[in-house]
């Protein structure tokens, strides 16, 4: 199966293009789970576990991101691989690991993510060059996202800058993005921010078709309605992802996996004005 036919059935089989944020800081566990000095594998998979178990209703797709795993030490990567082998096949693994070097790294950061831990999609940094991308580019059952436009602040620096001709940095990617996919068996997604809604249009038309994975609502105060306004014209499948805002809900309470269950049911249902376009 393609990466863009599962993402189709992952989003039409939730009726939601949520994508929930896997980024286990141990300073913000559930009080019960927590302990800020001792980095303890077993509590945070538990404490993942619970958050796949009581949201994976409301989501097409999970987005762990490789910092939070590789700041658990030497455990941090069985720590991935037991949350990636544990998450839902149904659903859309994507690994936020934001990956980007000369080609013959690249190859075993594509061998790693794609053959080892065999996720669905990686997040790639497209500053060293296009061709970084080719390694990740071939297999049709593949999807890379590649940070296009991003949702900090400090998206003013590089990526938001003209070029002579009068486009932004963002756009130029985009341009890229597209051209490469017609010669590319692995879809080509594009990461654009919530918080960027007002920037988004002159990035996303000139790449019509790129699935989008969305950060930045919730905790980055980006808006939904301002989204969706941006997202009208748009065909691709966007995810919208939302990391602290769901898994850290009600962490001071022993009744947190209700208030996360609560949290991820309330932005699916904010989502449907976007997600009705793909059901
Ligand atoms: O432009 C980007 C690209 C990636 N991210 C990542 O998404 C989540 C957002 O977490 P929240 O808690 O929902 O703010 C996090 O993993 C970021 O590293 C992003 O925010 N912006």
């Amino acid at each position: 199966m393609t990466f863009k036919d599962k993402l189709a059935e992952a989003v039409q089989e939730a009726e939601s293009t949520l994508c929930v944020g896997l980024d286990p800081n141990l300073d913000l566990l559930p009080a019960g789970l927590r302990n800020k000095d001792i980095a303890d594998p077993a509590k945070v998979s538990r404490f993942l576990k619970k958050v796949i178990d009581v949201t994976r209703e409301y989501c097409a797709a999970y987005k762990p991101n490789l910092g939070f795993f590789e700041a658990l030490g030497p455990d941090g990567w069985d720590t991935f691989q037991e949350i990636v082998d544990y998450l839902p096949p149904d659903k859309i693994i994507i690994a936020d690991a934001k990956r980007g070097d000369i080609s013959s790294t690249a190859e075993h950061y594509a061998r790693a993510f794609f053959e080892h831990f065999d996720v669905d999609a990686i997040t790639l940094n497209p500053l060293m060059g296009f061709e970084t991308l080719d390694p990740f580019l071939e297999e049709p059952g593949k999807g890379v996202y590649t940070l296009t436009l991003t949702s900090n602040p400090g998206a003013e620096d590089i990526l938001l800058k003209k070029l002579p001709d009068g486009d932004t940095v963002s756009a130029y990617i985009a341009q890229r993005l597209r051209q490469r996919q017609d010669k590319s068996p692995t879809t080509l997604g594009m990461v654009v921010g919530a918080t960027k809604a007002p920037d988004l249009q002159p990035v996303i038309m000139h790449f019509p078709a790129a699935p989008l994975l969305i950060p930045g609502v919730g905790k980055q105060g980006g808006s939904v309605v301002e989204l969706a306004e941006a997202l009208a014209n748009h065909r691709g499948i966007p995810l919208i992802n939302s990391s602290r805002s769901i898994i850290y809900a009600g962490s001071e309470s022993q009744q947190w996996p209700k208030e996360v269950a609560r949290s991820a049911k309330n932005l699916k249902q904010q989502l449907s004005p976007i997600t009705k376009k793909y059901v």
